[in-house]
C-alpha cells in the first residue's frame, strides 16, 4: 500500500466519561480513499472514539490527527462531514428537508449567505440520497430510513473529502440501506475517505477496505473485516434491526465475538 497519506490518525488516545476510561490507548489510521469501519461491542467506545475526532468527547491522553494536522489546530471542517447516530440528533424542532440539509453547508457558503452554488449542492445532496421529491416537507414527517438520508445529505452539502458516520444503517430500513448503499459507493468511487461505525457490515460489506474492532475501550482487531460468524454474534447486541424481509436481505455478518 505505500506510505499513504492519513486523514485520521489516532495515537494511544485515552478518554473518560463519568470517571470511567472509555478509551484506554486506541490507535486508529484512516488513509486518504480508504474505508475503515469501527467494529464492537454496545459500550466498547466506538461512539466515543468518533466523536473524539470531532472535537466532542475531550481526550485525557494520546494524539490525535485530521489531515495531518493536530484536531486542535484544525480549522478546516468544511472538509468532514459528520453524521452523527441518528436517536442524539433527533430534536423536537420542526423543520423542512431543505433546512436541514442546507445547515450541512454553512461551512462553505462565504459569510454565511446561500448562493446559487450552494443552492445547487443541497440540490445534489438531495438527489443523491433520493430525497428531492421531499425538499419542502418536514422532517418530522419521514420515516426513520428517510430521516437519515436527510443527515447523509446534510453531511454531503458541504462535499467532504472525509465522512465519519456513527451507525448509519441503524434502525433504516432496507430501500433506505440500499440507497444508502449506494451513496456512499459513489463518495468512495469520487475519492472520499470514511470511518462509521457499524453493528453489521451488512450491505455496506463489499464497500469496507479494513475493519477495527474495539472491545472495552482497546483496539482487538485492525485488518481485513472479519467473515461472517453469525448473525448477531457480539455480545451485548441489543439493537432493533429490520428484519422483515429475512429472505431478501444480504447476509448478515455478526462481528467478532
Ligand atoms: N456521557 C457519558 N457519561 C458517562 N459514561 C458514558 C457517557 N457516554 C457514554 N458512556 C459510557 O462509555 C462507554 C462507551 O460508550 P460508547 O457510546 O462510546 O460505546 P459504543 O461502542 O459506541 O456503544 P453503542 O454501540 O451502544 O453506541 C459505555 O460504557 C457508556 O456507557
Amino acid at each position: 500500500m505505500g506510505e499513504r497519506e492519513a486523514v485520521i490518525s489516532l495515537s494511544k488516545v485515552t478518554a473518560e466519561l463519568g470517571g470511567r476510561p472509555v478509551l484506554r490507548g486506541i490507535d486508529l489510521t484512516v488513509h486518504r480513499g480508504e474505508v475503515v469501519a469501527l467494529l464492537g461491542a454496545n459500550g466498547s467506545g466506538k461512539s466515543t472514539a468518533i466523536r473524539s475526532v470531532i472535537g466532542q468527547v475531550p481526550t485525557t491522553g494520546g494524539g490525535i490527527q485530521i489531515f495531518g494536522t493536530p484536531r486542535r489546530r484544525f480549522k478546516d471542517w468544511a472538509r468532514v462531514g459528520y453524521v452523527p447516530q441518528r436517536t442524539t440528533a433527533a430534536g423536537g424542532v420542526p423543520a423542512t428537508v431543505t433546512e436541514v440539509v442546507s445547515s450541512g453547508r454553512l461551512s462553505r457558503a462565504r459569510f454565511g449567505l446561500m448562493r446559487k452554488a450552494d443552492r445547487e449542492a443541497v440540490t445534489r445532496a438531495l438527489e443523491l440520497v433520493g430525497m428531492a421529491d421531499r425538499a419542502k416537507d418536514s422532517v418530522d414527517a419521514l420515516s426513520g430510513g428517510q430521516h437519515q438520508r436527510v443527515l447523509i445529505a446534510r453531511a454531503l452539502a458541504a462535499e467532504p473529502e472525509l465522512l465519519i458516520m456513527d451507525e448509519p444503517m441503524a434502525g433504516v430500513d432496507l430501500a433506505s440501506q440500499e440507497i444508502l448503499a449506494a451513496t456512499l459507493r459513489t463518495q468512495v468511487a469520487a475519492g472520499a475517505s470514511v470511518l462509521l461505525v457499524l453493528h453489521e457490515l451488512g450491505p455496506l460489506e463489499p464497500l469496507i477496505d479494513r475493519a477495527v474492532v474495539l472491545r472495552d475501550g482497546c483496539v482487538l482487531h485492525d485488518g481485513p473485516p472479519p467473515k461472517a460468524l453469525g448473525q448477531h454474534a457480539l455480545p451485548g447486541h441489543d439493537h432493533v434491526h429490520p428484519h422483515t424481509h429475512a429472505a431478501a436481505e444480504p447476509i448478515r455478518t455478526g462481528l467478532l465475538s
